[in-house]
Order: structure tokens, then C-alpha cells, then sequence
């Protein structure tokens, strides 16, 4: 339906002037309508780009490999900031105690951001394979590495260039405690790597401690999530698994119709959905649930509809209707409908603004004393009035006397360019 049927359609049920329901048609038109096959072909599929940082030994490469595991049926790839290390000159490898490994300068991160940017274009990548015992990167062969649906970058510094960071589309902080990072770090380069115990202990005083404090720690406010407890986690990997699925699920839709917003899946959500494709399921529950599905779209649509920002005194009219979705929209266009006619007939500004529906949940956060608007098909809309519109007074005996006839309450609140009405109200429809 477009932007002229919408409007007219409400326009021929209230005979009254809209000033706020403005869809431009002019852009509605012009938006592209992609062909399905064309779109796909053209579309490069960008990947979903997740940063791992925290302390060296803090658990990120286990929690990368937990995520990678969870998300088996998807293309991952992982890439190590270690890789990149620089090769030391014989004059840093003949002081190799000397060299801190854990400065920022230590790392190419020009060549780092180039293979990160091919991956992002869907190019393959050779990554260095770093020799921890020789401290260079061209002992072994490099790593061949192909675009992914998604690229996991872990790293102590990952999250020190902004350049990096920006390319990411989700940042991870594993946060362990000191003394847990230092005793895994000891046991890993005595027996994996066979250092000295006396040389482990003597670089993580020099170099390991202060860079965790100047570079690591400072980088902590920039992630999305932190994880304490790293791999021990399981909670926090499942979220994460969850997030991340929610998101590749959208990536191609979004990418086909700019303007499509997928509405984010919940239990709620799939359970409803598992509900009504149950051939099991009773007569009653599928129009129940399929009721449920239509209005939360609906919903979430009326949250995309443009508006224009305006300063003034309005009202808030809060109505609450009990009904199936398109009943209930029915209902509150009868009562807007009358509202318009009987109380602001007259008035020079008569305007309706805008029209919407509630959240269940806020509503009843605002109601709970009122109504139980968790009532099977109870949900509460809102209209939004231009106060000089209105005489309040003539408002509200309308509502009590004639749009409702067993109003239960109403309540105001006042902002400076607000004025909320509250009404609580039982409509009629079982
Ligand atoms: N939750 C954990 N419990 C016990 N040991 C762990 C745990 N997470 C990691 N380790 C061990 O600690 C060491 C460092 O872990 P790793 O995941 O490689 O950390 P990072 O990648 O941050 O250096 C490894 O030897 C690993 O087996
Ligand atoms: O040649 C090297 C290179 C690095 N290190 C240390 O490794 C950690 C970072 O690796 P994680 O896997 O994140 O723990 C860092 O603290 C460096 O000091 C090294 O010892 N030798």
C-alpha cells in the first residue's frame, strides 16, 4: 500500500485534515525497488567483523574458539594481532629481553588494516604465521585466509587503533583477573613456548604489567561487551552466539531493501512463530498468536513512520481497546473520528498529529494501577492532539460521557510542551 492509499484510506474514514501523517510520496516513489536475483548479484556481502582484546593469557583465544565452535554452520574465519607482529632486526633480536612485546609499535598495524580491508572486500588474505621462538614471521608459510560471513580479530591491542576498531562490528573485552592472567601466562611460555620461568617472570614485570595498564586497560571502555571470567563464561558466549545469529540473519535482507527493518528475534517471537505452525495448535490459539505477530509489526511499523519535530502544547490521548489487531485500529479511528467532530469542530487548528500504538509492557507500566492491559487482546493507542485545538474541558466530558461509557480513570501529567492525558478505558468488543 502506498503512502496516497494510507492516507486516503484514513482521510475517507475521518472526512477531517491529517497535519502530522505526512509520508512524502515523492519519496516513497523514488525508492529503489530492487529485482530479488538483480539485488543479490549486486549486493557484496560485507562481514560481520567481531574485535576479542583483553589481557595477554585472559582466555580470548578460547572464548574465540567457543564462539567459532557455537557457530559452526556459518563461515568464520580468526585472525591474531600476533600475526603481525614485526620481524626483529639482529641488532633487537641480539637484546631480545629488552624488546617490549606488548607496546603498540610492536605490531604492523598498516598491514594489519590491508588485510583486514581485502577480507571486508571479499578478497583472500595471506596472514604471517609469527615464530614465537625465532621472532620472525617468515619461518613458516603464511596462512591463506578467505572471506567470511564472519571475522573474529583478537589481539591484546586490537582496540588501541581507532582506524581498527572502526572496522568492527562488535568489540569483546575478556576480563580476568591479574593474578589468573599471570599464572596461565607462566605455565603457557614455560611448557608451550619453553622459556625460563626467571625470564617469564622478569618481562611481565618490565614490559607485560605497565603495557596492560598504559595500552590494554584504557582500551576497555571502547568494547560492546565485557566478559569476566573469559571461557568460564558460558552465558556470556551463548548471548553473544545469539547476537551474532540474529545479526548475519539480517545482513542480506537489510543490504537488498535499504529501508526494511527486520523486527529482532526473540523467544517470544519464535515461539509464536513455532506456535502457529504447529499443526496441533487449536483454532483459538493460532488467531490468538497470529494476532500477537500482526500487531507487533504493525508496531514496530508506526515506530518508522516520518515525523516533523514541533513545539507547542499538545495532548496526549491515551486509549486502551480490547479486540482482534484490525478491530482495534478500527476502533481507534471511531474514536479520533468523534473526537475530531465533537470537540474540535470549530476550532481554527484543529488538528489530529499523530496516531500510535503502545507497547503492552509500557503500557501497562503506566497503567498498572488502572487496568490490566496484559489481558488477552488488550492493547492500548495513542492520539496526539495540537492543544489549541481543543478545549480541554469540552475534551474530557466528550470522553466521559460519550466515547466510553464506563470510563474507569484518567490521570494528567504536565511537561512544558506536553500535556499527557492518561484515559483508561474498557472498549467494547470480546
Ligand atoms: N577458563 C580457563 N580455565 C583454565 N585455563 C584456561 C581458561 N581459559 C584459558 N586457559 C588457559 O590459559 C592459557 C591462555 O589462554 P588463551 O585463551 O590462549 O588466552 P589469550 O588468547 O588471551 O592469550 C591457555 O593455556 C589456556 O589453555
Ligand atoms: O615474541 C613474542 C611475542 C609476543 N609475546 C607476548 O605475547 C603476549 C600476547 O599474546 P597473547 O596470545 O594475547 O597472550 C604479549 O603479552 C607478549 O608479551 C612474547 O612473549 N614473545
Amino acid at each position: 500500500m502506498d503512502s496516497k492509499s494510507v492516507e486516503d484510506m484514513i482521510e475517507g474514514l475521518s472526512g477531517f485534515h491529517f497535519s502530522g501523517f505526512h509520508m512524502d510520496g515523492s519519496k516513497l516513489n523514488n525508492i529503489e525497488k530492487p529485482t530479488t536475483t538483480l539485488a543479490i548479484e549486486n549486493v557484496h556481502k560485507q562481514p560481520f567483523i567481531i574485535g576479542v582484546s583483553g589481557g595477554a593469557a585472559s582466555g580470548k583465544t578460547t572464548v574465540c574458539d567457543m564462539i567459532i565452535q557455537q557457530l559452526h554452520d556459518q563461515r568464520v574465519v580468526l585472525v591474531n594481532q600476533d600475526s603481525f607482529y614485526h620481524e626483529l632486526t639482529e641488532e633487537e633480536l641480539a637484546t631480545v629481553h629488552e624488546y617490549n612485546f606488548d607496546h603498540p609499535d610492536s605490531f604492523d598495524t598498516e598491514k594489519l588494516l590491508d588485510s583486514m580491508e581485502n577480507l571486508r572486500h571479499g578478497q583472500a588474505v595471506d596472514i604471517p604465521n609469527y615464530d614465537f621462538k625465532s621472532y620472525k614471521n617468515s619461518v613458516f608459510p603464511a596462512r591463506r585466509v578467505n572471506p567470511s560471513d564472519v571475522i573474529i580479530l583478537e589481539g591484546i591491542l586490537i582496540f588501541h587503533d581507532p582506524r581498527v576498531r572502526e572496522l568492527m562490528n562488535m568489540k569483546i573485552f575478556v576480563d580476568t583477573d591479574a593474578d589468573v592472567r599471570l599464572a596461565r601466562r607462566i605455565r603457557r611460555d614455560t611448557v608451550e613456548k619453553g622459556r625460563d620461568i626467571g625470564v617469564v617472570l622478569d618481562q611481565y614485570s618490565k614490559f607485560v604489567k605497565s603495557a596492560f595498564d598504559d595500552f590494554i586497560l584504557p582500551t576497555k571502555k571502547y568494547a560492546d561487551i565485557i566478559i569476566p571470567r573469559g571461557g568460564d563464561n558460558h552465558v556470556a558466549i551463548d548471548l553473544i552466539v545469539q547476537h551474532i545469529r540474529t545479526k548475519l540473519g539480517q545482513h542480506d535482507l537489510c543490504k537488498i531493501y535499504p529501508n526494511l527493518y527486520v523486527i529482532q528475534s526473540t523467544f517470544q517471537i519464535r515461539g509464536m512463530h513455532t506456535l502457529i505452525r504447529d499443526s496441533q495448535t487449536t483454532k483459538h490459539d493460532f488467531v490468538f498468536y497470529a494476532d500477537r505477530l500482526i500487531r507487533l509489526v504493525v508496531e514496530h511499523g508506526l515506530g518508522h513512520l516520518p515525523f516533523t519535530e514541533k513545539q507547542g502544547l499538545y495532548i496526549l490521548v491515551w486509549i486502551s481497546v480490547r479486540g482482534y489487531a484490525v478491530y482495534q485500529l478500527l476502533e481507534v479511528v471511531r474514536v479520533w473520528r468523534m473526537l475530531c467532530e465533537h470537540v474540535a469542530k470549530g476550532s481554527r487548528l484543529a488538528r489530529f498529529l499523530f496516531i500510535g500504538k503502545v507497547r503492552t509492557t509500557v503500557s501497562s507500566l503506566f497503567m498498572k494501577n488502572y487496568h490490566k492491559t496484559s489481558q488477552k487482546g488488550m492493547c492500548c493507542y495513542w492520539i496526539l492532539f495540537s492543544a489549541r485545538a481543543i478545549q480541554l474541558s469540552k475534551l474530557f466530558h466528550y470522553l466521559q460521557e460519550r466515547v466510553y461509557r464506563n470510563p474507569t480513570s484518567y490521570f494528567s501529567i504536565s511537561y512544558p510542551h506536553l500535556r499527557v492525558y492518561m484515559w483508561c478505558a474498557k472498549a467494547s468488543q470480546e
